[in-house]
């Protein structure tokens, strides 16, 4: 079997994007369209992986009567091997108001999972790593997992071989680093949480991460909405402006972005290129409602269009 890149969810969702004018809040609102998407963080990343010709097999968990979103990937091309926990995957919603291209998400806080439901992926995880060349670990953890789930699984797969990229908040984000996976993708409001401190400037993102690249980590990736994104690593850092598409929602713009990483260091492309096709990923992302996978065409097109300055420090 050749290489293979991994993605965890231990959170899935069933993603519920509500087009409204504009949102009254304590009114009656009618909803001018609506879509359901098989999401959670991982899960999105694969989709999009295999929207730009990769393979990807979803892990995560999935409860007894969640088989559909099996089959949905599947129908998707994706290999899946999710282990099955007694409660249902949440529905989250995410809020279009078209008057004023406001996105809001409600996410909800997942299903609960017990001690041997966690350790149960746990196991799976280990088995496939030793088959991947990437592990996408993403999203936050549903109620019964403990704050180390990361953790525990990068430290307990780093003699695969395999590099995991971190996509967590939080005090998994926090313990994740600690175990030094190869690249995380905090968003600017992640990292200044992690922080303990709002980041504004581009000195004061490069000078929270540089400490993360000496414990270990090789590349953190920080995006920041319609500021764009910005990549430092051990020598770099790489600034990426947005690029001039029409945004019709945001959800999911992060998860591209993994995956254009993930896909990146599966090829073993280089940090500039890797950032070039997580920027095109995450630009056509926001073209598309929902958490649709974005697709090959308009990505060939905005990845010729994406530019990299590379700020000096
Ligand atoms: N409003 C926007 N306009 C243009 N590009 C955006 C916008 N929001 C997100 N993006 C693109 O998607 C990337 C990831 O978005 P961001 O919202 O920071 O991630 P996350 O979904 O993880 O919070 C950004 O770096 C940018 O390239
Ligand atoms: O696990 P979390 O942090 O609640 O996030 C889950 C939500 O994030 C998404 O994966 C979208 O994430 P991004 O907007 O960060 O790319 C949705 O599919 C899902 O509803």
């Amino acid at each position: 079997m050749t290489a293979l890149i991994i993605t965890v969810t231990a959170n899935p969702a069933l993603d519920r994007t509500i087009v409204l004018k504009n949102f009254k809040i304590g009114k009656i609102n009618r909803v001018l369209r609506s879509r359901v998407d098989v999401g959670g963080k991982g899960i999105n990343v694969a989709k999009n992986i295999k929207a730009l010709g990769g393979d990807a097999v979803c892990l995560g968990f999935l409860g007894r009567s969640d088989d559909f979103a099996a089959k949905y990937l599947e129908d998707l091309g994706l290999y899946t091997d999710f282990t099955i926990i007694q409660n249902p995957i949440r529905v989250n919603i995410k809020l279009i108001e078209e008057d004023s291209s406001t996105f809001t998400d409600i996410n909800e806080p997942g299903p609960e999972v017990d001690s041997f439901e966690a350790r149960s992926l746990i196991e799976k995880i280990k088995f496939w790593a030793f088959r991947a060349r990437v592990v996408v670990l993403a999203g936050s953890l549903p109620p019964g997992v403990k704050d180390d789930f990361y953790n525990e699984i990068i430290l307990s797969t780093k003699s695969s071989g395999a590099k995991v990229i971190l996509d967590a908040e939080g005090e998994a984000l926090k313990l994740g680093i600690k175990a030094s996976p190869y690249l995380i993708k905090p968003n600017i409001h992640e990292l200044s949480g992690l922080m303990g401190k709002d980041l504004k400037t581009d000195e004061e993102i490069i000078s929270a991460a540089l400490p993360i690249i000496e414990n270990g980590v090789k590349i953190v990736a920080v995006s920041m909405g319609s500021r764009g994104s910005l990549t430092v690593t051990q020598d770099k850092a790489y600034f990426v402006p947005p690029l001039d598409v029409k945004v019709r929602s945001t959800a999911g713009a992060g998860d591209a972005m993994v995956a254009g990483f993930a896909l990146a260091l599966d090829k073993g492309l280089d940090t500039i290129q890797a950032v070039k096709m997580a920027s095109a990923a995450a630009s056509c992302a926001v073209t598309r409602e929902g958490t649709q996978p974005i697709d090959t065409e308009s990505f060939n097109n905005l990845i010729n269009q994406v530019s990299i300055i590379e700020i000096p420090f």
